[in-house]
Order: structure tokens, then sequence, then C-alpha cells
């Protein structure tokens, strides 16, 4: 039997999937890594914990797995998006990397409107500025570490280091090219024009590739520390929203996931680069040839209830904590809660506005709490559905992928929320399926992903929206509406007492 590996290079651990040819998962290993935090705003990883822990996890999956590494063919990414990973002239990591997260940038994406335009920004890269970006992270660390700056000679996306260690060869593909700003989407060339109007050599951005491209093998260091084979090829990958709806299989017009990891997504597959969403979505190349996605983001949407479960049920695991949900009524006898605890992005492009339970009640415990972070996490995945169905995309049946869609009760909530049938894959583990899909295509062992996808995607369950609870969810959603209005000038003021 011939195997692919796909690694997960997610925020909160790497998960790397042994899929054999019949894409059944022959072995899942998980390694988690922390999430550096000093200051309200700010998110950074150091790149040096996920090359250890991807080398980890790659020699666990070797040691107990019964596979021949030499039956390995492939190997590929997916990785979180937008991170800024600064590399020296001989590609030392100059600094942590700053996250996809991390909002300290307010200042730099008004110097890019400043410098570019909003509409020519838009015009060559379909998205606006936002914080979580790569260009602001960039801009940020020329105007406040000038000293990292001057030694910096590129930069890279996070899973792209860590391909980059495990090869020796530096590239970025164009699904993470996308998400830094620094790209024409629809020409697939960096923008000259955006470098040269804010002052950055486009010597400074690496190599592009397709991410279904054979970048490289796996050095014989790594070969020894992990048990791969140096014969194993390996491939870019792609973005994790990108992998994750190749996981998913949304690779056709009409298809749409929802994927609640630590960040949450709605994503929709585009055929082409020409819509116009006016910057209200992402818009950014598929990893499927020729191929775009739109998506709308929660920041903290798993976030949010790990956050939860550390404050107010350490200990607890996710099940345990979410044992009790089903026992509560919809609403959550009247608590709603907006899961803003990183500043937000869909709909409300602001990072200073923050989370808040309305409605707390002397009778409600930690099971009415726990579902109302449910329900407001899905309420505000809700906002990106909606703009999409304002845009004329017709939404009747979600995939749902992420650590969200391992829990029954919150796959019902979603059906119920979004409205929409949901349909729950045999993997959960949509990134980590589509990076190894991406390398099975690589390989030749499919014509198209689609076949690939065809042979890979087996669907375990679906739930189906229930008119009773739909008709009650639409009056609570309203109710959540008001509260971002309600709330953002409470929270611009309460900036100050932030630390
Ligand atoms: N058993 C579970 N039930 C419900 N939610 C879960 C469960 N396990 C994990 N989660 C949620 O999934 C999130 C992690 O999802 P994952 O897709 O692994 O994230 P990432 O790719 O960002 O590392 C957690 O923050 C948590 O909110
Ligand atoms: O910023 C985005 C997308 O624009 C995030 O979706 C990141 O890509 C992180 O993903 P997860 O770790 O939540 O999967």
């Amino acid at each position: 039997m011939k195997y692919v590996i796909g690694v997960d290079l997610g925020t909160s651990a790497v998960k790397i999937l042994l899929v054999n040819q019949n894409g059944q998962v022959a072995r899942e290993v998980s390694k988690p890594y922390p999430l550096i935090q000093e200051k309200a705003g700010y998110s950074e990883q150091n790149p040096e914990d996920w090359v250890d822990q991807t080398v980890a996890g790659l020699s666990d999956l070797l040691k107990y797995g019964d596979c021949n590494p030499e039956d390995i063919e492939g190997l590929s990414f997916s990785g979180q998006m937008h991170g800024l990973v600064l590399l020296d002239e001989n590609n030392q990591v100059l600094r942590n990397a700053i996250l996809w997260n991390d909002t300290r940038t307010t200042s730099e994406c008004q110097e890019i409107y400043a410098g570019v335009g909003k509409e020519r920004l838009l015009q060559i890269t379909k998205n606006p500025a936002l914080e979580g970006f790569t260009l602001p992270k960039i801009l940020w660390v020329k105007n406040n570490e000038p000293d990292v700056y001057r030694k910096a000679k590129t930069f890279v996306l996070p899973k792209d280091y860590v391909r980059y260690r495990l090869t020796g060869k530096l590239h970025t593909e164009y699904s993470d090219a996308a998400g830094t700003l620094l790209l024409d989407i629809t020409e697939k060339k960096w923008s000259n024009e955006i470098c040269g109007l804010l002052g950055i050599d486009d010597k400074f951005c690496p190599p592009l590739t397709e991410s279904y491209e054979e970048v490289g093998t796996i050095t014989p260091q790594i070969a020894k520390v992990t048990g791969l084979s140096t014969l194993t090829r390996v491939f870019a990958g792609g973005a994790d929203n990108a992998c994750g709806a190749i996981g998913a299989g949304i690779l056709q017009d009409g298809k749409s996931m929802v994927s609640i990891g630590t960040s949450g997504v709605f994503l929709s597959y585009e055929p082409d680069g020409n819509k116009n969403f006016a910057g209200k979505v992402h818009y950014f190349n598929h990893s499927a040839p020729d191929s775009y996605y739109t998506m709308g983001v929660t920041l903290a949407a798993g976030y949010s209830l790990s956050w939860f479960k550390n404050v107010f049920a350490k200990g607890a695991g996710f099940d345990e904590l979410l044992a009790d949900v089903d026992q509560v009524p919809i609403g959550s006898n009247g608590l709603l809660f907006t899961p803003y605890i990183v500043g937000e992005r869909t709909p409300h492009v602001d990072a200073n506005i923050r989370g808040s339970f309305i409605g707390m009640d002397s009778s409600h415990q930690l099971k009415h709490f726990v579902r109302a972070v449910l329900e407001g996490i899905t309420f505000s995945l809700n906002e990106s559905v909606e703009i999409f169905r304002e845009h004329g995309k017709k939404i009747d049946t979600i995939v749902s992928i992420g650590g969200g869609a391992k829990n029954e009760t919150w796959l019902q909530i979603q059906a119920d929320i979004f409205n929409a049938r949901i349909v729950k894959l045999s993997s959960e583990q949509g990134p980590g399926m589509g990076a190894a899909m991406l390398a099975a295509y690589g390989c030749g062992w499919f014509a198209t992903l689609q076949e690939c996808g065809d042979q890979f995607l087996k669907v375990d369950k679906v739930y189906d929206p229930i008119e009773e609870n739909v008709e009650k969810y639409k009056n609570l959603f309203n109710l959540y509406k008001i509260i971002y209005p309600a709330t953002a000038l409470l929270n611009k003021e309460l900036m100050e007492y932030r630390n």
C-alpha cells in the first residue's frame, strides 16, 4: 500500500495525517505549541516550536505506524495563514512570527490606504487592508523594529518556513501569497506597484509556486531524525482554508464550508477572480488549479470556547464541557455571547471590539454559558453567511470541518442557525486531508483533485435544520446583531485599561 502525509500547521497544534491510497487515515498525530501574548492585541509563535513539534509528530507517525518509509510517496502542507516569518540573508529567523490574529497594526493599515489608495488596493489584491494580513505586519516591523527590519532579506508564511526546514528549499505558493496583501491575485504575480508605493524591495518577496508543485525532497538530516525516506516527494501545499476547502470537497461552484478551528470561517468556491464583493469578504486564490474562494472570518471561534474552558473550567476536556449543552434550551435561557475576545474581522473590521455576555441571570449555570458561547460563535459566522446570501449565493448545504465539527449538538446548532443542511465528513480534519490530497494529486495518483475527493472523502452524517429551531434562532440572531453597535464605543473607551 502507498501513502501520503498531510501536515496541518494549525494555530493550536500541528496535526499530521498518514493517508493510504484509498483515502483512509491510517494514523494521526497532534502536537501542540503555545501562543505568546505579551500584550492585548499581540499574538506570536516561535517558528522553532513549529519545526520541533512537526519533527516530533513525524517521528511518532513513523515509529508507531506500520508502514514502510519508502511507501510514503508524497508529503504536503496546510498552514495557518498570514503569519509573518522574517528571515535574514542566511534564512535565519529574525524574531517570533506575528500571527493572523495579532491586531497591533491598525495604523499600518491606514499607511497602506494612504500609500496605495483603497480602490487600487482592492483592484490589485481584491481585499481591504486588515490587521491580520501580512503586509501590515511587515510595515509594523519596519516602523517599530528598524534594526530587525534592516537585517531582513525575505519573508515566508508559517508552513513555508517548516517546509524550508524539512527540504532546504524556500518558496511560497499562491493561496498563502494571496493573504499577504502583496499579490496581484488575478495576474498571480507579486505586485511591484504595492511594493514600490510602500518602500518595500520587490526582491523581498519569496519565489512563487503552485500548491501541487513538487518543491523538493526530505533532507538527509530530517530523514535521520524522523525516519522518513529521502525519496518522499514534497509538494508546496496551501493556506489552511484553501486546504480545508479541498479536504471538504469544495472544488466546484455552489459548494460551501464552515470551519471552526481557532478561527471560524465560512467559505465558498469561486470559479474566477472577477466577482465583486467590495472587500466585504476575503477573496483568495484556491490551492486547486485555476480557481478562487471567498470567505468571512470570525477571529476567535474555537478560540472563544478554549478561552472559556481555560478560564472557567480548567482541566475539563471539550467533550466533558459540552456534555450538557443539549439540555439547555435554544437561546441559553436568555444569555447571548459575542466572540470578539481578540477583536473581529467579518463583518466588523474592528481591532478594539471585545466580547460580551448579555443577559446574565442568577439562574444561569456553567452549561448555559457554554451553550451561549457555541451559539454566539455560530451567530458570528452567520453574519458571513448573510453577506453571501445578500450577494445572491444559494447556500442550502454546508460541509462542516475543524474541531467544532466534533460535537453533534453544535452541528445541529449550525444547521438551525445557518438554516442549511450541515454535512459532516468521516474526518473533520479538512486542512490535513486537503494537504494529503495535494500530495496524492502531485504524485499523479489522480488526474484531478475532484477525482481524488471522490475517492478520499466520505460523508459520515448530515444534520437538517429543524423549522421550529430555525424560527427561534432568527429572532435571537436579530438581537445578537444589536450587541456590536451597542458595545463598540464602550469597548473603544475600555482600550486604555487593557495592558
Ligand atoms: N470535542 C470537541 N467538541 C467541540 N469543539 C472542540 C472539540 N475539540 C476541539 N474543539 C474546538 O476546536 C478548536 C480547535 O480546532 P482545530 O481545527 O484543531 O484548530 P486549529 O487548526 O486552529 O489548531 C478548539 O479551540 C475547540 O474550540
Ligand atoms: O486568518 C485566517 C484566515 O484569514 C485564519 O483562518 C488562519 O488561517 C488560522 O486558521 P486556524 O488555525 O483557525 O485553522
